[in-house]
């Protein structure tokens, strides 16, 4: 094995910080030829499918990347901008805004890069270009609000796969999740309130996340906690009474029963039960992508209206706004504080030993 090192590096250098922003990915393009090996890639993810590898092999191979590449084309086509995936496009401006506000505070001591866990720019791309700045501490920020196995494990896994190449380990932090951060339930409750500035409020607020294998709860994954945490820390600060709100988990994938109640049937239900209107939320996602822009406020919407709803609103994500930054940039300030503040000790080390020597020197 030959690990790759960094021969060249300045013994003077103080070294930077690094945060490394990350998503989940997205294809090159909203085309069947760009979806099967972006699919390929992800549906491959052990942490993602947790079926044996040999019997996954050929469901894989045999059947989905025969039929779902064109299917998502199609989906993605109805997302897909000028500048790209919304995903691609949010994630680029929060790790832009996020490195402005790290400026503003620390000077350039914080530099930040962002990738995607399938697909480009990929993790050991933007690693990479963090060492070559000279980043010496890195901080992991996987952009999802609460742990999944499928997301933040697999993200700890495609680092820790990139580092396990190198030769020179940084001191390392792992964001798992920050579900139920103040912060973070502000923004979101901020978001809301503005919501309901401009619109009224709906009979209820459905709080959707991204679903998951019901097993992977069994089995001890902490995401459907983390994800009625978030719902219950929200309803708190908005004052909402029990029967106002409630949760649900949306993009069903496969056979196997997933994390209910589902978004779907829970809209269905809800019209068929009389609720007229209907505000919904993904405090799953900090950015929206295909499964919000299409899935919620489009398909959703439909099965809503169709099923004798009246008023469907969904409320947009965090995104690149400023709530979300002023967030994003609290959290990594924190964070960091100890390696800023073991920096700055270095930094004064010289000047203070300097002007010990001279007080010594001039005092024999
Ligand atoms: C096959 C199993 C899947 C699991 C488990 C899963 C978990 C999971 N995913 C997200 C966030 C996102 N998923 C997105 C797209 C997406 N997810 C799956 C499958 C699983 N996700 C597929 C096949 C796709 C691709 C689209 C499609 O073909 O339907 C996205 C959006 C990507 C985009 O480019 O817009 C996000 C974000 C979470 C939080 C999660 C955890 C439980
Ligand atoms: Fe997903
Ligand atoms: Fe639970």
């Amino acid at each position: 094995m030959k690990y790759v090192g960094s021969p060249d590096f300045d013994h003077a250098q103080q070294g930077s910080i690094g945060v490394l922003v990350t998503n989940l990915g997205t294809p090159q393009a909203p085309e069947k030829s760009a979806l099967r090996p972006y699919l390929k890639q992800f549906l491959s993810d052990p942490r993602v499918v947790e079926v044996p590898r040999l019997l996954w092999w050929f469901i894989l191979n045999g059947i989905i990347l025969n039929v779902r590449p064109a299917r998502s084309a199609e989906a993605y086509k109805t997302v897909w901008t000028d500048e790209g995936s919304p995903l691609l496009i949010h994630t680029r401006n929060q790790a832009l805004g996020l490195q402005k506000r790290l400026n503003d505070e620390h000077g350039g001591q914080v530099i930040v890069e962002f990738a995607m866990r399938y697909g480009e720019p990929s993790i050991g791309h933007a690693l990479q270009s963090l060492m070559d700045r000279g980043a010496r501490q890195l901080l992991v920020l996987p952009m999802y609000p609460q742990y999944s196995g499928p997301t933040g494990g697999s993200t700890f896994d495609a680092v820790a796969e990139d580092l396990s190449k190198r030769r020179w380990i940084p001191d390392l932090q792992f964001v798992a999740s920050y579900h139920d951060q103040p912060g973070y339930i502000s923004a979101i409750a901020d978001t809301i309130r503005n919501h309901w500035k401009s619109h009224d409020r709906a009979e209820k607020l459905l709080f959707s996340y991204h679903g998951e294998p019901r097993r992977y709860l069994d089995e001890g994954d902490p995401y459907h906690c983390q994800c009625h945490k978030t719902t219950r820390l929200v309803a708190e600060e908005l004052g909402l009474a029990e029967g106002e709100y409630l949760s649900a988990f949306q993009s069903r994938f496969g056979r196997e029963e997933w994390l209910k109640p589902y978004t779907d049937y829970t809209l269905k239900e809800m019209a068929g039960g009389g609720v007229r209107s209907v505000q919904v939320i993904c405090p799953g996602f900090s950015a929206d992508c295909l499964e919000t822009i299409e899935e919620i406020g489009e398909e959703n919407r439909d099965y809503f209206l169709e099923a004798g709803g009246e008023r469907y609103e969904y409320i947009p994500c965090l995104n690149s706004t400023e709530g979300h930054i002023d967030f994003l940039a609290s959290l990594v300030s924190d964070r960091l504080q100890p390696w800023l503040a073991a920096k700055k000790t270095a930094q004064e080390a010289p000047t203070a030993t300097m002007a010990e020597a001279m007080k010594a020197r001039s005092a024999a």
